[in-house]
């Protein structure tokens, strides 16, 4: 079992500690916290050891009736491997903590890339990632550029790939973010980080990207063209996104126009927190003008890095290969939506078998 503890418990960490929990391979020793808020005790429920992220704290913890199990020194005596969920530019202050404790560590996308040995994503960069001392899961945004990307460049090649990204404005219990009543450049120079964040990826894709961010809080929308090597047909290429795992194609006459509606779908569907994992493709959108191709895809900031980290844990602790630690991150948490609505509903529906 691969001893795991989790270094800030905001939107991704505790996303991360619960498919932590889910891997059989994978044991969550715990989470810290640096205050007694919803979100600790959010993590008692569940069931997690507690660890009080700032030494002096754990009495505060105490007082409020939330026990904590050590602090994070502790924690970091206790595991193999840490995941580091703290905001941007804490992971980097807390690197001199983890390497003193001699703890393998994985940051998060709000990081500088050079803070680790290497840059991950399991669809990307994961064979290139094994043998790494520490690793960097790209932000939500590049997650689901490289995902793309990838399957491209390696069955058609890449030519030249142009991105707008509309960028959330905040996640959803991010009160004081905006903008409140505009769509503003962020930022107004280009490239945005996401295309030199990609070659950290994929170092020999050609990709601009440029975004925007607007007064919305459910998921990021991408607008991509790219130029291809090869002239594929537009069934070829919906065929070949359709067989990713963490691709999603977005069934035409599912009734599904926008975020709204997807994460509705993805709460009926029994999501935890109503998250999508997956890149979330309109499969209408993907259309091939000669080398041309076009398409929106939306990303859910929230859930779409959480199966990486959980590879990105088997790629810094375990000798399991891409495949073998895709499949077991996708079956235990059931990532890959196979919507019944796919390839004009008959094949699939309980209620066609019954005809
Ligand atoms: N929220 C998002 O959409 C995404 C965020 N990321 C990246 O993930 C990282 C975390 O982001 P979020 O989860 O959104 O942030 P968050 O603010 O929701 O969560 C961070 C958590 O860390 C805690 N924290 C603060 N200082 C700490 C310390 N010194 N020790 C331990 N805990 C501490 C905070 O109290 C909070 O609970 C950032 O690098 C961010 O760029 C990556 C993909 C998507
Ligand atoms: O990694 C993210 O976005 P990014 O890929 O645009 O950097 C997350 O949505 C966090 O972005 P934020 O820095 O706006 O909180």
């Amino acid at each position: 079992m691969i001893r795991v503890g989790v270094n800030g418990y905001g939107t991704i960490g505790k996303r991360v500690a619960d498919a932590v929990a889910a891997q059989p391979d994978m044991e969550l020793v715990g989470v810290t916290k640096t205050s007694p808020n919803y979100g600790a005790e959010g993590a008692v429920r569940r069931g997690y050891d507690l660890y009080a992220a700032i030494d002096d704290r754990v009495d505060e913890f105490e007082a409020a009736g939330l026990g904590v199990a050590g602090t994070l020194a502790d924690l970091l005596d206790a595991v193999d491997v840490v995941v580091d969920c703290c905001p941007s530019g804490v992971g980097e202050r807390n690197r001199p903590t983890y390497e003193a404790h001699d703890v393998p560590a994985i940051y998060q996308g709000g990081e500088d890339a050079d803070i680790a040995d290497a840059s991950f994503n399991a669809r990307g960069s994961y064979e290139a990632a094994r043998g790494a001392g520490s690793l960097r899961v790209v932000s939500c945004n590049t997650t689901g550029l490289s995902r793309l990307l990838a399957p491209l460049d390696e069955t058609y090649g890449v030519e030249k790939a142009r991105v707008t990204l509309v960028r959330r404005g905040g996640d959803p219990s991010e009160t004081d973010r905006g903008p409140i009543n505009d769509v503003v450049p962020d930022p107004t120079t280009v490239p945005s980080h996401h295309g030199p964040d990609v070659n950290e990826i994929l170092p020999d894709v050609d990709v601009d990207t440029a975004a925007l961010r607007a007064p919305v809080t459910a998921m990021h929308t991408h607008s991509v063209n790219v130029t291809l090597d090869e002239e594929p047909s537009t069934e070829a290429v919906r065929d070949l996104l359709g067989g990713e795992s963490r691709v999603f194609l977005i069934p035409e006459g599912a009734g599904i126009d926008g975020a709204g509606a997807l994460k509705d779908y993805a709460a009926d569907v029994g999501r935890p927190r109503g998250d999508l994992w997956e890149n979330c493709v309109w499969e209408e959108s993907i259309s091939v003008e000669g080398r041309d191709l076009y398409l929106f895809q939306n990303v859910h900031q929230e859930a779409d890095v959480v199966p990486e980290n959980v590879d990105a844990i088997r790629a810094l602790a375990t000798d399991a290969s891409r495949a073998e630690s895709v499949a077991r991150t996708d079956e235990s948490l059931g990532v890959g939506l196979d919507s019944l609505l796919s390839d004009g509903g008959a094949a699939r529906s309980p209620l066609a078998a019954d005809d």
